[in-house]
């Protein structure tokens, strides 16, 4: 069957093509994938990927195959303010990035590899634009199903291997039981991890990690277990899903008007529900450049200087970005959009 070069349709191939080059690049503008698709961000990054890293190859993937898995996941995120498509897209090939870094050069396996990208593609898929917290306060279905624990995080991976039942989708159908097994247990482990819950604790072991760093003789990090070699990928994930303030400015930026427009969505559903509005849900008292400085302050800045310390000097740049950010975040409190700086 044959397949479109870069996987989807496209009237700017030259364009899109162009854009895509930049696969290995931590700079690679998201947004302009998305607009040179025809809205596929998701399956022409993903699969340029899967081509980049001849996963197909390794793992006798059909090409029409993973795209038929591709599209469908990718219609299977929701028409969010933030946490759609472009935000799955962008996290996967964050991820593939993050992968590259030459402190974990061999380290780890191509199972592991492709689960690490394949988890990443899908970890928000079916989002509904809302919290746990909210999800869990208006009773929802969601949240009766998972009984309150990483409610989002359950939902995103039963809908991902849920869409790899049908025969035309499975990808993974030429691994052997014993690699489905793993793959599928890494790829659960690494998306769960994804929950904000669980920030403060996974942060805690990597330093713990750190400090008790092993590494070969060429500054290459050793990681002997199972639970060493899934903490590094799960605090990877994490990394690459808090990942918008490491970025050039100007992506940065679009990603927080994102992220802003979604929680004022969520604010006004529980205005309208008479529930008590959450932390900066409320579109009528916002900071938008102090809670970013917030966000970086205590959660974001913490994270990446010990991911920095990890992979040393691998991350050097991204976490001198974030520092540039955070600054001129700092410069422009109030002077925004929201003219009236509360
Ligand atoms: C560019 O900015 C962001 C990018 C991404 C995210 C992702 N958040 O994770 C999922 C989530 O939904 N959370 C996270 C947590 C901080 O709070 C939980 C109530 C909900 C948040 C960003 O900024 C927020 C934080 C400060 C201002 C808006
Ligand atoms: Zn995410």
């Amino acid at each position: 069957v044959n397949v479109p070069e870069l996987g989807v349709e496209t009237q700017y191939p030259q364009e899109l093509a162009d854009v895509l080059s930049r696969i290995n690049d931590w700079g690679l503008d998201t947004f302009k994938v998305e607009e040179l698709s025809d809205q596929r961000p998701l399956t022409a990054i993903t699969y340029r990927i899967f081509q980049e890293r001849e996963l197909c190859r390794i793992y006798s993937i059909e090409q029409s195959t993973l795209l038929k898995y591709l599209l469908t996941l990718e219609d299977h995120y929701q028409q969010v303010p933030y946490h759609n498509k472009a935000h799955g897209a962008d996290v996967c090939q964050s991820m593939h990035v993050l992968l590259n870094a030459s402190a974990l050069d061999g380290v780890f396996t191509e199972l592991e590899i492709m689960s690490a990208i394949f988890a990443s593609a899908v970890h928000d898929v079916d989002h509904p634009g809302v919290t746990n917290q909210f999800l869990i306060n208006t009773n929802s279905d969601l949240a009766i199903m998972y009984n309150d624990e990483s409610v989002l995080e359950n939902h995103h991976l039963a809908v991902a291997f849920k869409l790899l039942q049908s025969q035309e989708r499975n990808i993974f159908s030429n691994l052997t039981t014993k690699q489905m097994k793993t793959l599928r247990k890494m790829v659960i482990d690494m998306v769960l991890a994804t929950d904000m819950s669980k920030h403060m604790q996974l942060l805690a072991d990597l330093k713990t990690m750190v400090e008790s760093k092993k590494v070969t003789g060429n500054n290459i990090i050793m990681l002997e277990t199972y639970d060493d070699r899934i903490q590094v990928l799960q605090n990877m994930i994490h990394c690459a899903d808090l990942s918008n303030p490491t970025k050039p400015l100007d992506i940065y930026t679009r990603w927080t008007d994102r992220i802003m427009e979604e929680f004022w969505r969520q604010g006004d559903k529980e205005r309208d529900l008479r529930l008590e509005i959450s932390p900066m849900c409320d579109r009528r008292v916002a900071s938008v450049e102090k809670s970013q400085i917030g966000f970086i302050e205590f959660i974001v800045h913490p994270l990446w200087e010990t991911w920095a310390d990890l992979v040393y000097p691998d991350a050097n740049n991204i976490l001198e970005t974030l520092e540039q950010n955070r600054d001129w975040y700092q410069s422009h409190i109030g002077q925004e959009n929201g003219a009236l700086s509360s």
